[in-house]
């Protein structure tokens, strides 16, 4: 049906850096060709457009800066919509749609977007079309386009509905259905909320609503949660997974003992943390800290490239929580039988070998079980077999149901929800102790990479990690990492601040917070055995600290040669750490004993800012300046040098690659060189791998499957490392 001139509609944007303004006016762009006529306007131009009597439908887009604040064009606007005084159908008349801009590496993904829609159905405003929430951290088009190819069918439906005066709101078009359903499959928050109401029910409510002078009633939920699932799902026959049979009998005993942690069976060190150093600053997104531990007393040796298991509790106050939740607060020191139960029909059942014999209920749900672990679908669907209460116990189901599918996705496994969430979230649910020990899998120890070479740090290794933050969501509290934010929190005392120089090292251990350690066995990331080889060196972020201790090696390495030419095999040997603290330089002498070669080494190393948190960023200089790294190439992915001017500014590590794509092929292929890749698996690995594809390709001009023939010849040959991980 052609639309009629009259199909006229608002965008209204809030923009910061342009981004949101550009979109608003690619859809009023767009909006002609589908036959509608836009107005867009910026949310600060108040005098160009009045929300307060608004029939036309009205699009917004809008972005969120800082932590989480909305956009300064935006703040007035936002501050008006949330004045107190506003009758709570204030915006009944309003009937919108709203694109909100986010950024999922930061804290409060898409506030703004999200406090104007909240705050705008709390006035009585109507959605037209689904809310969409776009991410650049991964890419906005993800969801922009998308919705914008939904938006002209709904439009169509709401001017539809608005000169039939029916008061049906339009649902999305299939394909934004179709689109947002397979993206959600991915990612919960590029989620497009497909839930739309008939705003017949929506009325009804708002009566109810205004009579108790409350925003929300209690009985249809208004949007899907972990809690409440919404048409069609609410009402659907559902596929629920056969009940998993029960295979444990639980026993406990009044007992008292001394514990501590399981660690001396299993391998691991107790060791003292001899320093602690922030190495971002204090306003950075991420906060990475390095640890040296003193491993002087231990029996342990290490290459770089080598990793370490940590050992960490789960959270005293989360145990107890768990405890009071599962009413066994009191018995929290009493031992632990497990048995087989002797009728069980599960398969192959056995107890579980994590959970110890005799140890204590606390100890074994600190040290032995993953109590922060994402629920399986199993484990949802017994946990619904012991809820009493009839809308709780479906909405269990429901979540481990076929059709439930995309819920569960999005609010269990998305969410990261653990059983002390839905314990929480559903309040009848009662589980006996063994179905915690038949479900909860083994609390694994964290793996991290030596940063630090022994020949530099005798008797210490380093390692650096980024504290992980989860932030509040309708699923669960703020947390952080299991392992990073108890390590932070353990070596709170002796952190020193950022660019600090270390303080001397304390010699009193005792005082010192401890960690339980082992040794991962070695890997083949390690440096070449010859030292005339090439290295290429790939390493964003934390994924730096293997190529730390690689380059304080090749110092060592290059310095020791240096020593031992300078003085005669008879004469005192000078330490190299003692030269290095004295800032001797070697590259003189380099220069001048040509008779032994070092390969070339090459560091791409990538951070946000510049200031914030380049990690290492003074030994990487002092490595440039001796000789040690030839090449250090570094991009900052959110400084904007040039006020954004450039573009195609590289941002990444592989577009710097790409920016010196023949020296990397050269050194791959003729200098039969190696490339290691260390760091994040979510993006940069499978970036970086589709970068060297594209290298190899282009420089040896290659056809596809000749060039992946060709990576996998480097991997075989172990040229090409990579030591990833998520
Ligand atoms: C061989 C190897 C070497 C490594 N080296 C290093 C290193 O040098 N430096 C380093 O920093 N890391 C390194 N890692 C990663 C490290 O082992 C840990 O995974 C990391 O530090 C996070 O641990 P955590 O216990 O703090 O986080 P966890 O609590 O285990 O959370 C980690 C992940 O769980 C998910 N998650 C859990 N809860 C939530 C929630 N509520 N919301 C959203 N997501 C959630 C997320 O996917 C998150 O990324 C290495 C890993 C391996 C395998």
């Amino acid at each position: 049906m052609p639309c009629e001139v009259t199909a006229r509609f608002l965008i209204l944007y809030g923009s910061q850096r342009g981004q949101a303004q550009c979109i608003a006016e690619d859809i009023c762009e767009q909006a002609n060709e589908h036959g509608f006529t836009a107005d867009v306007c910026c949310l600060s131009n108040v005098e160009k457009y009045n929300v307060d009597s608004e029939r036309r439908p009205v699009v917004f887009v809008v972005s969120t800066t800082g932590d989480g604040d909305p956009p300064d064009t935006a703040q007035k606007f936002v501050r008006k919509i949330k004045n107190k005084s506003l009758q709570l159908d204030s915006f009944s008349h309003l009937c919108y749609a709203l694109l909100a801009l986010g950024d999922t590496n930061y804290a409060d993904f898409c506030n703004c977007g999200k406090t104007i829609d909240r705050r705008l159905q709390q006035l009585g405003a109507q959605h037209f079309y689904a809310t969409g929430h776009a991410d650049d951290g991964t890419g906005l088009e993800v969801v922009v386009d998308p919705w914008i190819e939904g938006l002209w069918e709904a439009l169509k439906k709401a001017f539809g509905n608005m000169s039939t005066g029916d008061q049906q709101v339009a649902a999305p078009s299939d394909s934004l259905s179709k689109n947002a359903s397979s993206q959600e499959n991915n990612r919960s928050d590029l989620a497009v909320d497909l839930h739309l109401l008939k705003l017949s029910e929506r009325d009804s409510q708002k009566e109810n609503t205004f009579e108790s002078g409350q925003t929300e009633t209690a009985s249809e939920p208004l949007v899907a949660s972990l809690k409440h699932s919404v048409t069609p799902l609410s009402e659907s026959a559902l596929k629920v997974p056969a009940l998993p049979p029960s295979f444990l009998e639980v026993l406990l005993e009044a007992a008292s003992m001394e514990e501590t942690a399981p660690a001396d069976k299993e391998g691991y060190h107790e060791v003292p943390v001899s320093k602690a150093v922030q190495l971002t600053q204090d306003d950075s997104v991420k906060t990475a800290i390095l640890l040296e531990l003193d491993i002087s007393e231990q029996n342990m040796v290490y290459q770089p490239g080598d990793s370490f298991e940590v050992l960490c509790p789960n959270r005293p106050n989360e145990v107890e929580e768990l405890l009071l939740r599962l009413g066994l607060k009191m018995k929290e020191n009493n031992t632990v039988q497990l048995h087989l139960l002797k009728n069980t029909s599960k398969k192959a059942a056995k107890v579980p070998p994590h959970i110890p014999q005799k140890a204590s209920l606390q100890f074994i749900l600190t040290w032995c079980v993953e109590i922060r672990s994402v629920l399986k679908k199993a484990f949802v669907r017994a946990l619904a077999d012991v809820t009493q209460n009839g809308s709780e116990k479906r909405r269990l189901l429901e979540l481990c149901s076929k059709e439930g599918s995309a819920d569960y996705n999005r609010f269990v496994r998305d969410a990261n929800v653990c059983v002390l969430d839905v314990l929480q979230a559903f309040p009848s649910c009662q589980p006996p102790l063994n179905l915690l020990f038949e479900h909860l899998p083994k609390l694994q120890p964290r793996a991290y990479s030596a940063a630090s070479s022994s020949l530099q740090h005798p008797g210490k290794v380093h390692f650096v990690f980024n504290v992980v933050e989860f932030p509040e969501c309708p699923e669960h509290p703020a947390r952080t990492g299991l392992c990073t934010g108890w390590l932070a929190d353990r070596v709170s005392s002796i952190l020193q601040p950022p660019g600090t120089v270390p303080a001397s090292e304390c010699l009193d251990t005792s005082a010192l917070p401890k960690v339980h350690v082992r040794s991962l066995p070695s890997s083949t990331f390690h440096l070449p055995a010859d030292p005339s080889v090439p290295i290429v060196m790939v390493g964003p972020g934390t994924g730096v600290a293997p190529f730390i201790g690689f380059l304080q090696q090749s110092e060592c390495d290059e310095l020791d040669l240096w020593l031992l030419r300078l003085h005669s095999s008879n004469e005192d040997h000078l330490d190299t750490s003692y030269l290095l603290k004295n800032g001797l330089e070697k590259d003189k002498e380099r220069q001048e004993n040509q008779e032994v070669t070092f390969g070339e080494t090459w560091l791409f190393f990538g951070c946000r800012y510049r200031d914030k948190d380049f990690l290492f960023r003074e030994e990487l200089e002092r490595f440039v300046h001796n000789g040690t790294l030839s090449h250090l190439i570094v991009c900052f992915s959110r400084d904007e040098p040039d006020g954004g001017k450039t573009l195609n500014r590289a941002r990444y590590v592989q577009h710097n690659m790409i920016l010196h794509a023949k020296c990397v092929a050269d050194i791959l292929h003729k200098d039969k060189g190696c490339l290691y890749v260390c760091g994040d698996a979510k993006n940069m690995a499978k970036d970086v791998n589709d970068t060297l594809l594209e290298i190899i390709g282009n420089e040896l001009q290659l056809d596809k499957l000749e060039t992946m023939k060709t990576l996998a010849g480097l991997r075989e040959e172990k040229r090409y490392l990579q030591d990833i991980w998520s």
